[in-house]
């Protein structure tokens, strides 16, 4: 690698190597190291706050013209937690082996991107690039809880709106091939509590309506479902990401005694958590009904809370995908430049889990989910997350190509 490109990978690493996990990420420490980073590279920057101790950064370079849609690059800065122990290198010490892997949390899950973004526009500043439409970056708190305090309020700004953004770039995944995933939309999720009621009683009768029994029926019901739903995956044609996901998450029931559980009682309450997701197309009410009168029917004592974490539909009512056809000159030009970089892509996916791309989608913005990262092992939220150095820094030159690209869109083609 040249000196350029060690300095690359070392600013990396010491982004890395701030601790932005939570349940309590280190913002202060994250917005210094970005703010210092956007003064060396001579672009504007603001901090937004829409909760207290939750900085937003937000860097621009404006466009010669900045009258036309900007593009907007995204990058959460928090992560997940670690248990360092079961890491071959400390999670965030950010150590790069023999073979190039830097070992870290948030590597591929999303600090890569972050600094790819800000390295990219540094080299098109160097070589005397001007973009035609503005270019904004915007790194944003709290994306792994929900981005309820992050892009959730960002996007639903007056600060956002003045932005004028016509297409965003934010994560994707890893791709264990050498083609380049792209995700045109999310699955949404629900969190799903069901809690029921029944007769308490001694542990060795049996009878009808105790509370466990009722639950359990909930419970068969939605391994029914699950079942039906994952038999598409395991033997139809379809992606994991495009069929409804429901998993148990937590269950609570028992009476506790100093060693554990009454092992002779029969509760009187129980309760099961399940996360759901719904590909943008599921059909929302028939789930719905299914939920009040398959799974946690309240004849059978059960009553249910239904928590829909952020938008299924977009302000004028349509499902939150981003079309990838000729249709979108964002799109097109997005792909062009991929396979300029001399990059291969993969067919557009789903993606499986949830990101802050939902609430830009929300608000009719075009958004890909987009990360460089090829020949790579998938390990985000998994033990010993890494990123190898190359692959770093080739994807510095993607986004090169592809920030470049965007932002030189034409008027005419939108
Ligand atoms: C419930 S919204 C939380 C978003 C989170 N994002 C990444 O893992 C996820 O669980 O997909
Ligand atoms: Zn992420
Ligand atoms: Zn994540």
């Amino acid at each position: 690698f040249t000196p350029q490109e060690e300095e690359q990978i070392e600013r990396f690493q010491r982004y890395l190597r701030i601790r932005t996990a939570h349940p309590d990420p280190d913002y202060a420490a994250a917005a210094a190291f970005l703010l210092a980073e956007a003064r060396s590279i001579g672009l504007r920057a603001v901090v937004l706050e829409f909760a207290p101790g939750k900085p937003l950064i937000l860097l621009s370079w404006p466009g010669s013209n900045t009258s036309l849609p900007s593009l907007l690059l995204n990058s959460h800065i928090d992560s997940v937690p670690a248990e360092p122990s079961r890491w071959l290198h400390p999670p965030f010490a950010a150590v790069r082996d023999a073979a190039g892997r830097i070992f870290a949390r948030g590597a591929q899950d999303d600090k890569c991107i972050a600094v790819q973004y800000l390295e990219a526009l540094r080299n098109l500043k160097d070589s005397g690039f001007t973009p035609l439409r503005s270019i904004h970056v915007s790194l944003v708190p709290d994306e792994e809880i929900g981005g309820a305090d992050g892009a959730a309020k960002f996007s639903a700004s007056e600060q956002f709106r003045e932005l004028n953004v016509g297409f965003v770039l934010d994560e994707g995944q890893a791709s264990p091939t050498d083609e380049f995933r792209v995700f045109y939309a999310d699955r949404s999720p629900w969190s799903l509590i069901v809690r029921a009621v029944g007769a308490p009683g001694h542990g060795s009768r049996m009878y009808d309506g105790g509370a466990m029994e009722n639950l359990m029926d909930c419970v068969e019901a939605v391994a029914k479902f699950r079942e039906s739903q994952f038999d598409q995956v395991k033997y139809g044609s379809k992606a994991n990401s495009e069929v409804i996901s429901v998993n148990p998450v937590y269950m609570k029931a028992g009476t506790p005694s100093p060693t554990g559980f009454v092992m002779n009682m029969q509760p009187s309450e129980a309760e099961v958590g399940f996360d759901l997701r719904l590909p943008p197309t599921a059909d929302i009410d028939l789930l719905k009904k299914r939920i009040s009168e398959e799974w946690a029917p309240t004849i059978k004592n059960m009553t249910h809370q239904l928590i829909q974490k952020g938008p299924t539909r977009d302000n004028k009512g349509r499902p939150l995908a981003t079309p990838t056809d000729d249709s979108n000159p964002w799109w097109s030009a997005f792909k062009q430049a991929i396979l300029a970089s001399g990059g291969k892509l993969a067919k557009p996916e789903i993606l499986s889990s949830t990101t802050d791309a939902r609430f830009m989608r929300q608000m009719g913005i075009p958004t890909l989910g987009f990360s460089p990262m090829a020949n790579t092992p998938i390990l985000l939220h998994d033990h010993n997350e890494f990123l190898k150095d190359s692959v770093f820094l080739r994807g510095i030159k993607v986004y090169e190509h592809v920030i470049g690209d965007l932002c030189s869109l034409p008027e005419t083609s939108l």
